[in-house]
């Protein structure tokens, strides 16, 4: 082994934050316009991956955290075990805290889960992020910086200003110290068609489960079983023929997603669609085919064939 594949590192991180933190933003600085997905909303427990960072020495998954980013919605419940679960798979947890404005309950709200699950996880490090310091002076970030170091417990702190495109290699480079040493784990380069891969199934998972959360908890998995051009397209206007496979574990399932007529699966397929098309730039034929794997969940041949 090379001295370069000893020192490589790999690994998860999801950023956190309140509402208009500056998640997004920094997410898109981070991982540059190309590979950032922009599709939000997965409440589920797999993670949707909102962009990839792949330098020489490192790679950098950037996945979602779904919920703590709404924590009015969370404050006076018991967070949910899926968020607690992600916070404590992933490497590292990037905690946003916007300079224009006071470290308030809700920064609080985060910051006390974090702790948490600091304390009873495997230890996540955290590194707190100014965001959005363009927008103040020198005084008021000096005084941010130091509440931001008051609120708790951070492995760094770290200004940043994703708009101006400030530090943001400092906060890269801050995240990826926390990643345990190990291989690239998707293509790098251009969007290659692993990562297309896992965005397009997530784009799909998405709208298939969406306004059928309860009925479909975790019972759906999505695999892309062949992304190839469509022949005969003019080379100004391409167009990629998707083919898709949703597993679900029982007929009712398979009869949720589909609904009526197959009128569901249509939406869906529509939905998805116009969020893949943006993705990637281009055309998009979505073929969508729904199957029962029972109890997939608990079969580990099947899970590994669903790459889980
Ligand atoms: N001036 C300035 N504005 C920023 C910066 N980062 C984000 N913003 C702005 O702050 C607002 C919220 O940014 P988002 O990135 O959408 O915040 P978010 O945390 O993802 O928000 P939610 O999706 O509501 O959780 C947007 O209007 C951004 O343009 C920054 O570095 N500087």
């Amino acid at each position: 082994m090379s001295p370069a594949e000893v020192a490589h590192r790999s690994g998860f991180a999801c950023i956190v934050g309140r509402p208009n933190a500056g998640k997004s933003t920094l997410t898109n600085a981070l991982v540059g316009e190309k590979v950032a997905i922009t599709s939000s909303k997965p409440q589920t427990t797999r993670h949707a991956i909102r962009g990839i960072i792949t330098r020489p020495d490192a790679q950098l998954v950037l996945v979602d955290t779904p919920g703590l980013h709404r924590p009015r919605t969370l404050l006076g419940q018991r967070l949910n075990d899926v968020v607690r679960e992600t916070l404590t798979e992933v490497d590292v947890v990037g905690f946003c805290l916007p300079a224009d404005q006071k470290v308030g309950p809700g920064d609080r709200f985060i910051a006390a889960e974090l702790a948490t699950i600091r304390r009873e996880g495997r230890g996540t490090p955290v590194v707190a992020i100014a965001t959005k310091i363009d927008m103040v002076d020198r005084q008021r970030l000096t005084e941010h910086l130091l509440s931001i170091d008051r609120l708790g417990e951070w492995d760094d702190i770290v200004p940043v200003s994703a708009v101006r495109g400030e530090q943001v290699d400092v906060v890269t480079d801050l995240l990826v110290k926390h990643l345990p040493a190990g291989p690239v784990m998707y293509p790098s380069g251009e969007l290659t068609d692993e990562p297309e891969a896992v965005m397009v199934a997530e784009l799909i998972r998405e709208a298939a489960l969406e306004g059928v959360r309860d009925e479909l908890p975790h019972s759906l998995a999505v695999v892309v079983d062949e992304m190839t051009p469509r022949e005969g397209r003019p080379e100004h206007d391409p167009m990629l023929e998707i083919r898709v496979i949703l597993f679900v574990e029982r007929s009712s399932q398979k009869g949720i997603i589909i609904g009526k007529g197959g009128a569901r699966l249509k939406e869906v397929g529509t939905n998805a669609r116009r969020g893949i098309e943006a993705l990637l730039g281009q055309k998009v034929f979505l073929d969508l085919h729904v199957k029962i794997a029972k109890d997939w969940q608990r079969d580990p041949k099947q899970l590994q064939r669903l790459g889980f």
